[in-house]
């Protein structure tokens, strides 16, 4: 329809690179996950806009699922860049309602979940690794849970028992954490302190001290510490893409897990990434996106990447041992 058409037209300006990846996705749920990727951009958009007073904004968040079924519901009041999605949120909730009834209930009950969630950390940002867990069951988790349910429900994996809910959340789990991780300078400069107080104030008493050369030392502390926190999620991330059966499925699944993988490994010890953006090179995403078409491969994608990190482990750095311990866990899956 029109309407799908110019859905894939936002889904191209929000996110070329997953514009491709959806690309791949067997029409059954191409749609279905367009919409759902969509809608959760703009709740995401509402989120991060910090121009949205507070009040409103939680009204927003605690209401955004009742948007999907209001008709000509919009947001104009948006300065973000992805406003896009929010200033044409009717024509994206219009191909929503379009939608089979299974895809709608599943859409719908993440967006009140993941709104409710983000309404809960609205006043403070996470101050521990378990809270951390918490935010990113919210805002990433949720969007496994909801990926494996579409997955599921549209039976191309057939009633696939091993995609549990715990190792779908640890897939938005790994995810999130690296971009938290790797948007340090980004998030900082915006006045974003996603980076738990319980473990920065272990190094410094202000985390803007990481960007100052007389603190590298402590930063790459905090920074490897947070990595190895991240890469306790690998064994589950191998373990779902290992159950999933259908082709397309894998590629779309898998890609933005080894993207996550080939970013953990660049920014670590990395003191780049307090004075700079620190990402992987185009040609080197480009690779891996061709490179994760099944199991095996994707299993020596984290196998190089894991020993890469192996490698530059220090003695002298506080977390040595466990990030050992967990990188050899990690490898031992592979
Ligand atoms: C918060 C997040 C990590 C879940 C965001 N998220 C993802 O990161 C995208 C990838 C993406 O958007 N990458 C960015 C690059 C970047 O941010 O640097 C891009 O612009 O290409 O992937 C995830 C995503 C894709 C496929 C399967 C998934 C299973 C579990 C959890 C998430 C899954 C995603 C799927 C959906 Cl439906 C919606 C959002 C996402």
């Amino acid at each position: 329809s029109s309407g799908m058409k110019t859905c894939y037209e936002f889904l191209k300006k929000t996110s070329r690179s997953f514009y491709a990846v959806i690309e791949m996705l067997n029409p059954e749920i191409k749609d279905a996950m367009c919409l759902f990727y969509l809608v959760l951009r703009a709740l995401d958009t509402v989120e991060d806009d910090m121009t949205i007073e507070k009040s409103l904004k939680i009204k927003l968040l605690s209401q955004f699922h009742k948007f999907l079924y209001a008709e000509s519901w919009n947001f104009t009041k948006s300065c973000s860049n992805d406003r896009i999605v929010l200033e044409n949120f009717s024509v994206i909730s219009k191909e929503f309602r379009h939608l089979n009834k299974k895809y709608r209930e599943i859409i719908s009950k993440i967006c009140m979940k993941m709104g409710k969630g983000m309404i809960k950390f609205s006043n403070s940002s996470p101050q521990s690794l378990k809270e951390l867990d918490e935010y990113c069951h919210y805002v990433a988790g949720l969007v496994g849970i909801g990926c494996t349910s579409l997955f599921t429900s549209s039976g191309l994996e057939t009633n696939n028992i091993k995609l549990t809910t715990d190792i779908s959340n640890s897939l938005g789990l790994f995810l999130q954490k690296t971009n938290i991780i790797r948007d340090y300078l980004e998030d900082v400069n915006q006045n974003r302190y996603f980076w738990p107080k319980q473990v920065w104030s272990k190094y410094v008493e202000n985390i803007e001290y990481f960007s100052k050369p007389e603190f590298s030392r402590e930063a790459l502390q905090c920074l490897n510490e947070l990595i190895t926190n991240a890469l306790a999620h690998v064994s589950d991330v191998i373990n779902y893409l290992s159950a999933i059966s259908d082709e397309s499925v894998f590629r779309f699944t898998a890609i933005p897990q080894v993207m996550a993988i080939a970013t953990l490994e660049r920014c670590y010890n990395n003191v780049l990434l307090f004075n700079g953006v620190v990402k992987i090179r185009k040609g080197e995403a480009i690779c891996l996106m061709n490179e994760a078409t099944n199991i095996t491969k994707v299993k020596l994608i984290f196998m190089r990447y894991l020993n890469k990190i192996r490698y530059r482990i220090t003695a002298r750095d506080p977390s040595a041992i466990q990030t050992m311990r967990e990188v050899e866990r990690a490898m031992q899956i592979c």
